[in-house]
């Protein structure tokens, strides 16, 4: 939503770029100065799959700003998808078609990683990676006499079946980005349970069907060409669901909405779905999360509890590499 934000008239309006890539990250930067010349865009270097990562980006945030009011959560990866062209075609002669292209349900499932710290990879990058960051960030998002606003980007694929309190990074299934896209709705509702009252707000978004990086990866066989080929079918679509935004700019509707709205108004149990009419209009809807807080709990001590294991390893890890250059500065004196 940078460039949106950007086009409003949102003066002392400063915006940090926090990205893995930083040839990316500077490309994106030249390219919104290069559209609102005098905007003041900041970058930062943060993979949300790596613990020390969030970290020191967290501690060079706390450095750089006293204070943040809207942090947007919207990394996030589909680890190899593998894509189910007979459920595919099946799907679109049977009742549940609406359903399926506006959820990917029942054709998509994922093969998920370990990443360098132990976790699994997808529910690192698009859950605990950013919990971690907000936990880190409390000091400069919580304050009295002010607002700030957390705005995930989750799914339409978010699905509770994905999800088992058991089993949180989602080791033994095959939906990990379903259960961690849950899990941050689950999350959200119980942040703002527990953070409303120092003035931290919580909500949900989906952007709808968007032809990203994402896209491209369900269907590799699918060139960027194709996809601009296909888009008058894509868009005729819209007849059936509004749900096929298609380009980031549609996608980001609710994103940029939610940057308007005064956080206390919102729904804490709603999603905010972007979504675009077949005159292409765009629009956000807000519509009911099948989330409760009991299990929104459960996965909030489980979180704290994991978030002490890694510190603690992490601390233990700072430790032996002090040591060995201690002893290698011993050895070579
Ligand atoms: N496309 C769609 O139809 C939908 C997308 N979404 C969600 O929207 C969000 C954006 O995805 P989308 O733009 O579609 O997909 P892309 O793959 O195009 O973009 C993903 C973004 O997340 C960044 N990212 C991924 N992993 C990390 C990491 N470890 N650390 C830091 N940044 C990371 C990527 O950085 P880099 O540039 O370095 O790759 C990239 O900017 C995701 O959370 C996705 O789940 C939700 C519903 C539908
Ligand atoms: C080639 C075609 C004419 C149509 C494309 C078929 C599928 C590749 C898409 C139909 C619905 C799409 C969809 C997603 C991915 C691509 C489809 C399955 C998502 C699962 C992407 C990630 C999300 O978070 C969901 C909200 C999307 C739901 C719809």
């Amino acid at each position: 939503p940078k460039k949106r934000l950007l086009s409003r008239d949102t003066e002392g309006l400063q915006l940090c770029l926090a990205c893995r890539n930083m040839q990316r990250a500077q490309a994106a930067r030249s390219a919104l100065l290069a559209s609102h010349p005098t905007a003041r865009v900041a970058l930062l270097q943060m993979d949300t799959s790596s613990v020390a990562s969030v970290v020191a980006a967290a501690q060079e945030v706390k450095l750089r700003y006293n204070r943040l009011d809207y942090l947007y959560l919207n990394a996030g990866i589909m680890p190899n998808p593998q894509f189910d062209v007979r459920a595919f075609f099946k799907g679109l002669f049977s009742s549940r078609v609406v359903t399926m292209l506006e959820t990917g349900e029942g054709i998509l499932t994922q093969k998920d990683c370990v990443t360098a710290d132990g976790l699994q990879e997808a529910f690192m990058t698009n859950l605990f990676g950013h919990f971690l960051l907000i936990r880190e960030l409390e000091p400069i998002l919580c304050h009295a006499g002010w607002t700030s606003q957390l705005i995930w980007t989750s799914s339409g694929n978010a699905h509770r079946l994905a999800f088992d309190t058991e089993d949180i990074q989602h080791r033994r299934g095959n939906q990990p980005y379903s259960s961690s896209k849950y899990a941050s709705d689950l999350l959200s509702l119980v942040l703002n349970t527990r953070y409303n009252k120092q003035g931290l707000y919580s909500s949900v978004t989906c952007p709808g069907f968007v032809i990203t990086g994402l896209t491209y990866g369900i269907l590799p066989c699918f060139p960027a060409f194709i996809w601009t080929l296909l888009m008058p079918l894509l868009c005729l679509i819209r007849m059936l669901t509004n749900t096929f935004t298609l380009t980031p700019y549609n996608g980001a509707e609710a994103l940029f909405w939610l940057f308007k709205q005064k956080p206390e108004s919102l729904d804490p149990q709603a999603k905010y779905h972007s979504l675009t009419s077949w005159l292409s209009n765009n629009y956000t809807q807000p519509r009911k999360m099948d989330v409760d807080l009991e299990t929104s709990e459960v996965l909030f001590e489980k979180l704290l509890q994991l978030e002490t294991e890694v510190r603690r390893k992490m601390k233990g890890k700072q430790k032996e590499s002090q040591l060995a250059r201690h002893s290698s500065t011993a050895g070579s004196r």
